[in-house]
């Protein structure tokens, strides 16, 4: 029997560190690769990522927007992606950043979270601006088939905080806040943590909130945006355990050799690993 999302995903970072890499095939990526910017040059592209990461890191996290561009075409091959890495038992974090009324979100939860669509990840990206209770159905969706969801908080842009940083009252919190806090009370205290995540960039200056939410950090903006090993380590050292640092352009860099892509994330997710255990050490009594 499956096992829960949370659990699956604690399983994963264990086995084979906290590295999200991101399969963005950027026109720029594609040409650099040596390959047409195609449904044929984007699939090659996808099967040499699925090549060099599957066994290799905790999760893939293939960003729809790149697939899309080549419309049916390139959604067969995200489908294909998405089924491919899951078959070789390797985590789907699925980047689509969804949000919508119920109903329409509903659509989307079974498109994307439910076992018996050909779509279905292991988790899917998701906005709260349309009011975190609109996301119900993403969660509800998640909880029925083992699967799990990430909910922006503060984002790795920098328009992000005009929302994400703005007070909800005089007395009350940020949006930002509200969002880790009610990620909080759906996690609640399943163990080893709950499938209801939330993405917070590595380019952040400061946290600012509370973060102990119990659930998985996606922490977008490692390398391309910025973001290095020892900002994930200040940033989220003390909650190192559910921090999962992404990075898509930092590693596609390295192809078309999968070897060459397997090398660059292997560094990548050491340096990740060295950064979190000096954080560690730093603030243990002597
Ligand atoms: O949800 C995301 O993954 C995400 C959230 C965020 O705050 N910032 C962010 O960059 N992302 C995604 O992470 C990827 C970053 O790619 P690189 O900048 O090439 O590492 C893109 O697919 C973004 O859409």
């Amino acid at each position: 029997m499956k096992s829960g999302f949370g659990a699956r995903a604690r399983a994963a970072m264990d086995a084979y560190g906290p590295l999200c890499v991101g399969i963005d095939p950027h026109a720029a990526l594609i040409e650099e690769w040596g390959l047409p910017d195609s449904v044929e040059g984007l699939e090659r592209f996808a099967a040499t990522c699925v090549e060099a990461f599957a066994g290799h890191v905790a999760f893939v996290k293939p960003q729809s927007a790149f697939f899309e561009r080549f419309g049916a075409g390139g959604v067969a091959v995200l489908e294909r992606t998405i089924q491919d890495l899951r078959h070789t038992g390797t985590l789907v974090l699925l980047d689509v950043k969804r949000g919508d009324i119920g109903s329409t979100a509903a659509a989307y939860a079974e498109a994307y979270l439910d076992e018996d669509s050909p779509m279905c990840a292991d988790a899917v990206t998701v906005s709260p601006y349309l009011g975190f209770g609109s996301l119900e159905p993403f969660f509800e969706t998640a909880e029925r088939n083992d699967t799990g969801v990430f909910v922006l908080a503060l984002t790795s842009n920098p328009e992000g905080p005009q929302v994400q940083r703005a007070r909800q009252g005089d007395t009350e919190g940020t949006v930002a806040g509200s969002v880790l806090a009610q990620l909080k009370a759906l996690n609640g205290d399943r163990t080893p943590m709950g499938p209801f995540g939330a993405v917070i960039g590595a380019t952040l200056e400061t946290l600012d909130e509370d973060v102990a939410f119990n659930g998985p950090i996606l922490a977008p903006g490692l390398g391309a945006q910025g973001g290095t090993a020892d900002d994930v380590a200040r940033l989220f050292g003390p909650v190192a355990d559910r921090v999962l640092p992404s990075t898509s352009r930092g590693v596609l860099k390295a192809g078309p050799d999968p070897a060459a892509l397997r090398d660059s994330a292997a560094q990548v997710n050491a340096e990740l690993v060295r950064s979190l255990e000096m954080y560690r050490t730093s603030r243990s009594p002597a």
